[in-house]
């Protein structure tokens, strides 16, 4: 392993504008959308001497970036750490972290388990649990004195439903389901720097990483299951046997945080526009766009980096072969360039073509569940519950790269 290069200060083509701002500090991923709209409105690629890297924020480069996987790589870490000089904190992810065609075979088994026809045998039982969920709430929930149920919404439904769901879709047993949500929220946090958001969790994740790897050897995992599945294409060569584990991992990694984020974005945006949720009681066949647009605005995954295999160009400006370039999705998907009124919630726009996922070969490959739990919640709770109010201001959740709710203070009307 060679020395990592020095960060050069500066960019090697002085046409790239500077743009001094510290993406994660705690302040800024609290609020990124300041700093969103200076690196936009900079050009479309800009410097970030803080941590020595390019960056992309308008929507057009970051797309082509996602796309381009030939000229910026993914095998090198898709965080901060250049995985050709640092050695990455755990065996790296054979889709995540890897370039075809060694991500091709992981990638197709994954992507017929997760397809579309394969998650839909999940939509009656899932319906049922979120059904079941908001009858326990609105019938146990502490009521206020106009009898609404006053709750924190992110334990109560966007952590509850998808724990409810997920692991067991996946084919976990019930025990140690609590180390989840840190394992994610370390996950996430590792593909920034090492901040604070790191070395104050890296002490006491062992026990939790040791956790996850127990859970995805074959006889751990129940038939049939998600991982069962994955274990059944070793058998048929499709994957190896030593890789089938690292690709339930994944879905143990990349499938929980995201939804919980996911599920809070879309019922901030319902309490925040109350004539929109009225608009979705009566026609609930517009949730699916309502999830998008919630996704889109909000980004839950909001960063990720690529490294340049060779010398290349972004907006006709040079780049040099092995720099990291982070491509903020979350402001690709507010840029004014791409979408009008970008930072309104709105039920009317068409949301397609967000970068919410991702884009081009490593797109989210776990998008239809992620779907299928945030549109199983939202409809449980149209029918039962009028309106949704916030309480309380909501508090930001802070992570290196995910951005959401910690509290999602509301009182929930009963229809
Ligand atoms: C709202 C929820 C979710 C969001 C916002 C999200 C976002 C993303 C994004 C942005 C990527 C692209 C990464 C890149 O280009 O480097 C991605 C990839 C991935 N996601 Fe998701 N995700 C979500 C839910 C899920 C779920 C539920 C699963 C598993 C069941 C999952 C599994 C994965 C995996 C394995 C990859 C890597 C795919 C590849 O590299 O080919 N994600 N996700
Ligand atoms: C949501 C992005 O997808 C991820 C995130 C973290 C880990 C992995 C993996 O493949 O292990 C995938």
């Amino acid at each position: 392993m060679t020395a990592p290069p020095t960060a050069t200060q500066a960019p090697v083509d002085p046409t790239i504008p500077t743009v001094d701002v510290d993406p994660f500090a705690e302040e800024v991923l609290a609020a990124p959308h300041p700093m969103h709209a200076r690196i936009r409105d900079a050009g479309d690629v800009v410097w970030i001497p803080a941590y020595g890297v390019y960056a992309v924020a308008r929507y057009q480069p970051v797309k082509e970036t996602l796309e381009n996987w030939q000229d910026f790589s993914s095998a090198a870490g898709v965080g901060l750490a250049n995985f050709r000089y640092e050695e990455p904190w755990r065996p790296p992810s054979l889709l995540l972290e890897a370039d075809p065609p060694l991500h091709d075979a992981p990638r197709s088994v994954l992507q017929r388990i997760l397809g579309p026809r394969r998650v839909r045998r999940f939509e009656e039982d899932w319906a049922q649990t979120a059904e079941q969920l908001v009858a326990c709430l609105l019938r146990h929930g502490e009521r206020d004195d106009e009898s609404a149920v006053v709750l924190d919404a992110v334990p109560t439904i966007a952590e509850a439903f998808p724990l409810s769901v997920f692991p067991a879709a996946l084919g976990l047993g019930g025990d140690g389901l609590e180390n989840l949500l840190p394992y994610g929220n370390f996950a996430f946090n590792a593909f920034g720097p090492r901040n604070r958001l790191v070395t104050e969790d890296e002490e006491r994740i062992g026990p939790v990483v040791d956790w996850v790897s127990q859970q995805c050897p074959r006889e751990a995992l129940a038939e049939p299951s998600l991982g069962a599945d994955i274990w059944s294409t070793s058998d048929d060569a499709d994957i190896t046997e030593a890789q089938a584990p690292l690709l339930v991992r994944s879905l143990l990694t990349a499938g929980v945080d995201t939804t919980v984020y996911g599920i809070a974005a879309t019922l901030c945006h319902l309490a925040a526009n109350p004539e929109q949720y009225a608009r979705l009681r009566s026609e609930p066949s517009l949730v699916p766009a309502a999830i998008e647009e919630a996704l889109r605005l909000e980004s839950p995954v909001q960063t990720f980096f690529r490294t340049t295999s060779k010398d290349v160009t972004i907006g006709g400006h040079a780049i040099p072969a092995d720099a990291k370039v982070l491509m903020f999705l979350g402001a690709a998907n507010r840029d004014p360039r791409r979408w009008e009124h970008p930072d309104e919630f709105d039920l009317d726009r068409d949301p397609s073509g967000h970068v919410a996922f991702g884009s081009g070969i490593h797109q989210c490959v776990g998008q239809h569940v992620a779907r299928l739990e945030a549109a199983s919640m939202v409809r449980a709770l149209l029918p039962a519950v009028e309106r949704i109010e916030f309480t309380a201001e909501p508090e930001r959740k802070i992570n290196n790269t995910l951005l959401g709710w910690k509290s999602l203070p509301v009182r929930l009307i009963p229809a």
